[in-house]
C-alpha cells in the first residue's frame, strides 16, 4: 500500500459542489486520501435548495460499484445519499459480496440542511439493515429521531440516550452531532452499545454556510480512518478539520444571499499544509487522556487545595503518601538514569531523582514537621495506602522489565500531570493562602522546563521504538494516569 488510501464515496450528486460525491471527493483529498465515487442519485440542487431528484436503475449503481471493486483496493467506504429502499438494499448486498468488507462510515441521509427530503420515507426502515453493516453511523438530530422513531432530541441528554440506543440496537459506533442544536455549544460524540468513547464541545460558529457539513464530516472520518486506523482519533481529527473549513467558508462566495453556502474544503490545502495527522507520542497520549485530566481538576481534594479551604489534616495525610511516594519514586528516576541510551539523557534523569530528593521532599517536611531535622530521613513512617502501594507496584514492574522506553514512559504522568495542574494551581496561589509555598512550588518555571524535558527524552525514546513497543509505553503511561487520579481522590473519597 502506497500509504495513500483508497476512499470510496457511495453518494449523490449536487452540483452546486456543497455536498454529496462533490462534497466527499474535496474533503478526501484534502485529509490525504485518493476519492472515488460511484453515485446513487443525481439531484438538481444549488445553496437555495433542491428542485429534482433523478436516481439511475440500482443494478446500474452495481454495476458501478462491482466494475470498481473488480480493479481498485477500497480502503473506507463513505455511504451518503441514497435515495430509496432499492439503493439501500443494492449498497448492502453489495457490501455483502466483497470478499473482505473495508471499515464503512454511513451517513443516513434523510433531509438536506434546505429541508428537501433526500430519502424515500419508506425507505428509513430499510436503512436499518445497513446501518447493522457500518462501523460508524453519523445522523444529525432529526436523522437520529427518525432512526429511533422518538421526537427530535432538543437537549443533548436526550440525544445521547437516543444515539446510545442505537448503537446498543445495531452494535454500531454512532456519532451523535449537535450541530442541529439551539445555544451557543456545538458539541457530538462517539457513542457505543456502551456509552461515549469520546467526547466534543465547542463553541457555535456563526454562520449559514453549513451546506454540506455531515457529508464533508463522514468523508473526512473515513479517510482519516483509513490513514490512523483509530476512530476516536480519527473523529477528532475530522471535526476540527470541519471545523476550520466552516471558519474558512467567508472566503468563499458561492450562490445567491439566503440560502446555506459551502464549506471551504481547501481552506488547509492552499495556505500550504500537510493533511490532518494525529500528533506524535507522547502528545497523542496526552491528548487522549484529555477525559481523566478533566476529572483531576475536579476531585474534591484539588479543588479544597485550590481555594485554601483543605483541612490540613487532610492534607497532611495527603503529604505523608507523597513522601512514601517521591521516596520510591526518586529510586526510579535513577533506574532510569541507569538503563538511559546516552550519557545526555541519564544525567537528566539523575538530576530529577535528585532534585525530587532534595527539593520535593525537604518540601514534604516542612509542611509535615516544621523546623524538623533535615536527615533525608522519611518524614512520618506512615504505612502506604492502597492507592501508594498500587501506583509503586506498577512503576516498579515497569522498572523491573528494564525497558528504559517502557520505564520512563510510566515514570511521566508524575511530571506531566502535576506540572499541568501546578500551573493552573499556581495561578490561584496569593498571599495569605494557606498552600501557597506548595502551590508555587509546582508553578516553578524550573520544574515546567524539567517536565518539557522529560517529555522530549520520552517523545526520542517512542520515535526510536517499534510498534509493539509503543503501544506497551503507552499502556504504562496510561495506567501511571489512572493511579494519578486514584491518588489524588484518595484523601478526598468522601467529602466531609
Ligand atoms: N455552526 C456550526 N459551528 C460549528 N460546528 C458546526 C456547526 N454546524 C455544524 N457543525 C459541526 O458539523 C458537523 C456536522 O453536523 P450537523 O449536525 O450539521 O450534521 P448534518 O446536519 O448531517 O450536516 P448537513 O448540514 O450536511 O446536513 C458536526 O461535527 C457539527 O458539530
Ligand atoms: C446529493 C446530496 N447529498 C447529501 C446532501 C445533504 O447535505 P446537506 O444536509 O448539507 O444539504 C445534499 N444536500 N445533497
Amino acid at each position: 500500500m502506497s500509504g495513500i488510501p483508497h476512499v470510496l464515496a457511495v453518494a449523490g450528486s449536487d452540483p452546486s459542489g456543497g455536498a454529496g460525491v462533490q462534497a466527499d471527493i474535496k474533503s478526501i483529498m484534502a485529509c490525504g486520501g485518493y476519492g472515488m465515487a460511484a453515485l446513487t442519485a443525481l439531484t438538481a440542487q444549488s445553496t437555495q435548495g433542491v428542485s429534482a431528484v433523478h436516481a439511475p436503475p440500482t443494478g446500474f449503481l452495481r454495476q458501478q460499484l462491482d466494475t470498481l471493486a473488480s480493479d481498485v483496493r477500497i480502503d473506507a467506504v463513505k455511504i451518503g445519499m441514497l435515495g430509496t429502499a432499492a439503493a439501500i438494499d443494492t449498497v448492502s448486498a453489495w457490501l455483502d459480496a466483497l470478499p473482505e468488507r473495508p471499515p464503512v462510515v454511513l451517513d443516513p441521509v434523510m433531509v438536506a440542511t434546505s429541508g428537501d427530503r433526500l430519502l424515500d420515507p419508506e425507505a428509513e426502515r430499510a436503512l436499518h439493515g445497513l446501518i447493522a453493516r457500518a462501523d460508524v453511523v453519523t445522523p444529525n438530530l432529526p436523522e437520529l429521531a427518525a432512526l429511533v422513531d422518538e421526537p427530535v432530541a432538543r437537549d443533548w441528554g436526550v440525544a445521547l440516550r437516543q444515539v446510545r440506543g442505537l448503537a446498543a440496537r445495531h452494535d454500531v459506533l454512532v456519532l451523535a452531532k449537535g450541530g442541529h442544536l439551539d445555544g451557543p455549544r456545538c458539541p457530538d460524540a462517539l457513542v457505543g452499545p456502551d456509552g461515549p468513547i469520546a467526547t466534543f464541545d465547542d463553541e457555535r460558529i456563526p454562520t449559514t454556510s453549513t451546506h454540506g457539513t455531515g457529508c464533508s464530516l463522514s468523508s473526512a472520518l473515513a479517510t482519516l480512518y483509513a490513514r490512523e486506523r483509530d476512530w476516536p482519533w480519527a473523529t477528532r481529527l475530522a471535526r476540527a478539520w470541519v471545523r476550520r473549513a466552516i471558519e474558512a467558508a467567508d472566503a468563499l462566495d458561492v450562490g445567491r444571499p439566503g440560502g446555506h453556502g459551502p464549506l471551504h474544503h481547501a481552506h488547509a490545502l492552499w495556505s500550504g499544509e500537510r493533511p490532518p495527522r494525529r500528533s506524535a507520542e507522547p502528545d497523542a497520549w496526552w491528548e487522549d487522556i484529555a477525559a481523566l485530566r478533566r476529572e483531576l481538576d475536579e476531585v474534591w481534594f484539588v479543588r479544597q487545595l485550590a481555594d485554601g479551604s483543605l483541612d490540613p489534616a487532610r492534607f497532611a495525610a495527603y503529604l505523608e503518601q507523597d513522601a512514601l511516594y517521591l521516596g520510591a519514586y526518586a529510586r526510579l528516576l535513577e533506574r532510569a538514569s541507569e538503563l538511559a541510551p546516552d550519557s545526555a539523557e541519564s544525567a537528566f534523569w539523575a538530576e530529577a531523582a535528585r532534585r525530587c530528593v532534595t527539593e520535593e521532599l525537604a518540601l514534604h517536611r516542612s509542611y509535615l514537621a516544621p523546623g524538623g531535622a533535615d536527615d533525608g530521613s522519611s518524614p512520618h513512617a506512615a504505612a502506604p495506602s492502597a492507592e501508594t502501594a498500587a501506583y509503586l507496584a506498577h512503576l516498579e514492574r515497569a522498572a523491573q522489565a528494564g525497558d528504559h522506553a517502557v520505564l520512563v514512559a510510566a515514570l511521566l504522568p508524575c511530571f506531566w500531570l502535576y506540572q499541568d495542574l501546578g500551573a493552573r494551581l499556581a495561578s490561584v496561589s496569593r498571599e495569605g493562602h494557606p498552600y501557597a509555598e506548595w502551590l508555587d512550588a509546582y508553578g516553578d518555571p524550573g520544574f515546567a522546563s524539567a517536565t518539557a524535558e522529560a517529555i522530549a527524552w520520552t517523545r526520542r525514546a517512542a520515535r526510536a521504538a517499534s510498534d509493539d513497543r509503543v503501544a506497551r509505553m503507552r499502556a504504562a503511561f496510561e495506567t501511571s494516569c489512572r493511579h494519578e487520579l486514584a491518588f489524588f481522590a484518595q484523601t478526598g473519597a468522601t467529602t466531609p
